[in-house]
């Protein structure tokens, strides 16, 4: 991957490999009240070839949700969605700043897009099965229920649920099985390039590895494209180290996660570098007495007093050793005695 630090030339990807290329995008929302455009994020430079993975990181509010909105190719779907301002962007061959009708249709079908509330927009008058199908179903009634039913089936098998709430209904679901269940359907047009806001959001952190490992193993099968946003980095390295950073409306670092955290000399990054260390070397000097106090207590609780157990261990041995002898000078005395042994 190579991301381009300005506008011009984006090297390192060639055209028939490319899967996203936004030079010097920047994003605006129509502000109502002044019927003004209010730019939110500018100088945007990415670029990526097919089976990418790039994260997004940066603060609340620096402008995660409305680059994956931008990406999603959703742009003009309602009066909250933002617009691309000035720069280019092209996303699975689709040009996005201005989408063709082709590209307008072809959107929900090449790129994946799961936003933070995605599982709030789950239609609920359609099961969960349906609402997975609905992607497909809705540009083509015709295509072959068995195969979506069985791909419907896997899918929310993959993202650690149960089968049995493909009949349900999503009002009838959890916040994070909606997600999940959006999720899926965000899966089931195998797009080319996939947006995640946020993947962690709604997932439990037992079944979050399981996550991890379905977008690996669909990034590998496919060459899938991913762009993973998130304020947490621990989220991102997990799948990627690869990132931009963005912080109020401005792409401020990009590259090889160590890289960016070593060089960066900008107070966001510096404080972001900060905080990985300081969750990396949890040292005891920086711990208080209450919680290592605690902590003593819970270790006792784990692993018991080694000397105490190699004592109860010898002690256990000795009563062993001791039965073993009463036991062999039992027999040598039955059969002294002319017991049952002697009978045969
Ligand atoms: N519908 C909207 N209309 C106007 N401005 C918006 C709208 N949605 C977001 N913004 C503005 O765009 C900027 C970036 O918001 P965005 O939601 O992308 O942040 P974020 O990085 O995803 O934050 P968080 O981590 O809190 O979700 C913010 O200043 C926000 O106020």
């Amino acid at each position: 991957m190579s991301v381009g630090t300005n506008g011009a030339v984006l090297p390192g990807v060639n055209a028939s490999q490319r899967a996203v290329l936004a030079s010097d995008l920047s994003v605006s929302y129509l502000d109502h009240a002044s019927g003004r455009e209010e730019r939110v994020l500018s100088g945007v430079n990415i670029a990526l070839g097919r089976g990418d993975i790039l994260g997004v990181v940066g603060s609340a509010g620096s402008g995660k949700s409305v680059l994956g909105r931008v990406l999603s190719g959703r742009s003009g779907r309602g009066r909250a969605w933002p617009k691309i301002s000035g720069g280019s962007l092209e996303v699975a061959g689709m040009d996005l700043r201005f989408p063709s009708r082709d590209t307008k249709r072809r959107v929900d079908l090449d790129i994946g897009y799961l936003a933070e509330n995605s599982g709030n927009e789950l239609r609920n008058d359609l099961t969960v099965a349906e609402n997975i199908a609905e992607p497909i179903l809705s540009r083509d009634r015709d295509f072959d229920r068995r195969k979506l039913g069985r791909a419907a089936a896997m899918l929310i098998d993959a993202v650690d649920l149960e089968l049995g709430i493909l009949n349900r209904f999503p009002f009838e679901c959890s916040k994070g099985q909606r997600q999940r269940i959006a999720f899926a359907q965000a899966l089931v047009v195998e797009p080319r390039v996939l947006i995640i806001d946020e993947p962690a959001q709604g997932v439990d952190l037992i079944a979050r590895p399981a996550l991890f490992t379905l977008l690996e193993r669909i990034n590998l099968a496919r060459e899938c494209t991913m762009i993973i946003m998130s304020h947490d980095l621990a989220t991102i390295e997990r799948l990627t180290s690869n990132i931009i950073v963005l912080d109020r409306g401005l792409q401020v670092g990009q590259g090889e996660i160590d890289e960016v955290l070593r060089v960066s000399e900008y107070p966001y990054i510096r404080r972001m570098a900060q905080a990985r260390e300081a969750a990396r070397t949890v040292l005891p000097g920086t711990i208080s007495k209450d919680t290592l106090a605690a902590m003593d207590l819970v270790a006792e609780g784990l692993f018991g007093d080694a000397a105490e157990e190699a004592e109860q261990r010898e002690r256990e041995r000795r009563a062993r050793e001791q039965l073993v002898a009463q036991r062999s000078e039992f027999a040598r005395f039955q059969q002294q005695d002319g017991g049952p042994h002697d009978e045969q």
